[in-house]
């Protein structure tokens, strides 16, 4: 539904997106990361036709959107710090938007409900805080049914109870067929929510895979082991296992590869008690390892 063809974004001689490449189909949660700069805005604002790119193609729903608008009516867009007019009311703004996209009346109160702003509806936005605004945004891309649903920062000022509700609405647009393409830096988010991850830094594409593959990528295949002192025996004698540390009854161990059963079993049939046993999936270090990397 989006295809992106060697996109290049220059101001000047400054290349700010370098030859980025991305497809993205139905039904899939996409998300950009990017230190500060790093040009996941500029890619948000070519898709949706806002600013030209230097270089390359893209198309939507296979159209290109700078010459057939059209494509528009079927994509929702919450910008980075939406600016909603200050002097109109929730319920107003999205009143409004309903009237330009076409879309139902009805579903105002519906979204107004998902949102958990019926109370606050009639409210001016101006009285809003940061997170109602951001909800009243959202609510507003998601009028008419988009089936691309594109979102730059969503969880800025979001509470966590409502970051859970946005989580589950985002997973249920997701298996009605919805494309979901976000930008966040909140990477425990990320992890819980996106298919895949697309990490940029200065304009390149660094990095496109799972949060899995991220860190398998970044920090190696490494388990955190809860065990008593005789596991050390063990792991010491093990050829795929890289190197270890030991911080009292916890184990650090990083495998050459993904042996992961095997060290379970070999722990357990000599007899060490394992309280518990899992993969490292510290999202922050492998993001910061893939960053310094580059
Ligand atoms: N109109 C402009 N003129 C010149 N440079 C610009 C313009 N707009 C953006 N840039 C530059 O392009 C680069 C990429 O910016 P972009 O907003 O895409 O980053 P980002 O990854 O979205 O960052 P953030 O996480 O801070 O939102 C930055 O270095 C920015 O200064």
């Amino acid at each position: 539904m989006i295809v992106s063809e060697g996109i290049t974004k220059k101001y000047g001689n400054r290349v700010v997106l370098n030859n980025f490449s991305l497809t993205i189909t139905r039904g899939e949660i996409v998300t950009l990361l990017g230190p500060n700069g790093a040009g996941k805005t500029t890619f948000v604002r070519i898709v949706l036709a806002l600013i030209r790119p230097s270089g390359g193609k893209i198309e939507i729903f296979g159209k290109d959107p700078f010459k057939d608008k059209s494509v528009f009516s079927r994509l929702g867009y919450v910008q980075e710090l939406p600016n909603l007019p200050p002097f109109l009311t929730g319920r107003q703004v999205l009143l409004l938007s309903a009237n330009i996209k076409g879309a139902r009346k009805d579903e105002v109160d519906e979204l107004l409900g998902v949102i958990g702003m019926v109370e606050n509806a009639d409210k001016q936005i101006s009285k809003y805080s940061k997170g109602m605004v951001q909800r009243i945004a959202i609510a507003e891309a998601l009028l008419g049914n988009p089936e691309i649903l594109i979102m730059d920062e969503p969880n800025i000022g979001i509470d966590p109870i409502f970051n859970l509700n946005v989580r589950s609405l985002l997973n249920k647009l997701k298996k009605s067929g919805t494309l979901i393409l976000m930008t966040s830096h909140d990477l425990e988010e990320v992890k819980k929510i996106a298919d895949r991850l697309i990490l940029i830094n200065k304009g390149n594409k660094m990095f496109e895979g799972s949060t899995e593959e991220l860190i398998k990528k970044f920090l190696g295949i490494r388990v955190i082991i809860e065990a008593d002192n005789n596991a050390k025996e063990i792991l010491d004698k093990l050829s795929y296992v890289e190197e270890y540390t030991a911080d009292g009854e916890k184990y650090y161990v990083k495998l050459r590869e993904d042996k992961r059963e095997d060290l379970l079993k070999e722990l357990v049939l000599n007899g060490v008690r394992v309280k518990s046993f899992y993969l490292d999936n510290d999202i922050e270090r492998a993001y910061e390892r893939a960053v310094s990397n580059a």
